[in-house]
């Protein structure tokens, strides 16, 4: 029987981490793995290749699991910026008047410039669905941009700034009723939920491996491409989506590699995989509806605790269950300035312009007192005014 928390797997910094939802902490595993690739190139050399020419692809497994996919249908590679741009180089097919793109106006900005690059090239629109409240996407308005000139729309499954969880398999089963193809950035969730990508029928979906899956500073991110996506080659091809096979024979023809493999392009930044491939350790074997269990008694216990000592700070974050990411987000037009003042109190959470305060308690690390007290911190802060002297020029809040 596993005991929560597993603060035991973690390099565990002095203070309270909240952080967690932009740069998770570093797994022990994690980093035995990086030494075991550093020893492996300082004593083989070019040989290391032998080892770990098939890297990226021995991850398939792992993350398959975490996202709800076939093996074949993911892979460990670039960023979440580059990944979308691969994916819809090759998915996104404008037609007639099916030409548009859908994004949120409460999108992470990367997701819109991409899709931006995409509609310029192809003389396009991206469409935006907007916010009612400037905090949340109403479902229905989603359904209501959905009309027969999207051709291909873009969705976080969990909203960066408020925390809010969309409806995966319900979204997708609306975009495709509308015609259009549909993805998922899956920043926000994958590694604090289970996921079905494959089951809702998704045709793609991107994510990063720095946040909950705990890989470390610009570690590789991943991407999904559904089976029946795996005809088309990438547009945008590199040798290493090569078939492993045929690799090294050197041919000026591309041989895409079977399924999301084919999507790799350049050649893989080795050390930053080992981490990631330790940090997977991590999840083996983790019942990931337990890990969510977790992960939604934390959010309720910091969101009650909010209501009732945190008057003049709001929770933007869904209160329903099925509509909550991994974060509690609080709104106060001093977010930033209480930011920087916990941050010198060695609570760590984030600020994201305007005005959230993000807390991320992860189901793996965090335990229910360091939240009790990081409420009583804020609570003193906003009762003595000693944030407003905090230092806020820190260029990443
Ligand atoms: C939802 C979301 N998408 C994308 C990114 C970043 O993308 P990339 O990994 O390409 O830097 C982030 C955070 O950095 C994010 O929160
Ligand atoms: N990706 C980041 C980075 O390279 C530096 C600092 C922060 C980040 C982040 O992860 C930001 C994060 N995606 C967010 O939700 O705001």
């Amino acid at each position: 029987m596993l005991v929560w928390p597993r603060r035991e797997l973690f390099a565990m910094p002095e203070g309270i981490y909240l952080d967690g939802n932009s740069l998770g902490l570093m797994p022990l595993s994690a980093h035995q793995a990086v030494l075991r690739r550093l020893g492996e190139w300082q004593t083989q050399a070019v040989s290391g290749w032998d080892e770990w020419f098939g890297l990226a692809e021995s991850l398939s497994p792992a993350l398959s699991r975490l996202v709800g996919a076939e093996p074949r249908e993911v892979i460990a590679t670039g960023s979440i910026t580059a990944n979308l741009h691969a994916l819809l180089a090759t998915l996104y097919r404008p037609q007639g008047e099916r030409k548009h793109l859908l994004a949120t106006a409460l999108d992470f900005p990367t997701d819109l410039y991409a899709m931006q690059s995409w509609a310029r090239l192809y003389g396009a629109e991206l469409k935006v669905v907007p916010s009612r409240d400037g905090q949340t996407i109403h479902e229905d308005d989603v359904r209501a941009a959905l009309g027969p000139d999207i051709a291909v729309v873009l969705l976080p499954t969990v909203l960066y700034r408020s925390g809010q969880l969309l409806d995966v398999a319900g979204l997708t089963q609306l975009a495709h009723q509308a015609g259009a193809l549909i993805g998922w950035d899956a920043a926000h969730s994958i590694g604090a939920m289970p996921h079905d990508f494959h089951g809702a029928g998704a045709d793609f979906a991107v994510w990063c491996s720095y946040k909950y899956l705990n890989a470390g500073p610009g570690a590789p991110g991943g991407l999904f491409v559904h089976q029946r996506h795996h005809h088309l080659a990438p547009a945008l091809s590199g040798w290493w989506g090569n078939d492993k096979g045929s690799q090294f024979e050197m041919t000026a023809q591309f041989r895409p590699a079977p399924g999301a493999a084919a999507y790799q392009q350049g050649t893989p930044p080795v050390l930053a995989l080992a981490a990631l491939d330790g940090a997977l350790e991590v999840f083996e074997h983790l019942d990931l509806a337990a890990l969510r269990a977790r992960s939604l008694a934390l959010t309720d216990l910091l969101i009650e605790l909010a209501d009732q000592h945190l008057l003049e700070m709001r929770v933007i974050t869904p209160r329903d269950h099925a509509r909550r990411g991994g974060h509690v987000s609080l709104l106060h037009p001093e977010a930033r300035a209480l930011s920087a003042a916990l941050r010198t109190r060695g609570i760590i959470p984030d600020y994201r312009s305007p005005d959230v305060l993000r807390l991320a308690p992860i189901a793996l690390y965090t335990t229910e007192d360091e939240l009790c007290q990081t409420v009583r911190v804020l609570r003193e802060l906003l009762d003595s005014g000693a944030h407003r002297s905090a230092d806020v020029s820190n260029p990443v809040p």
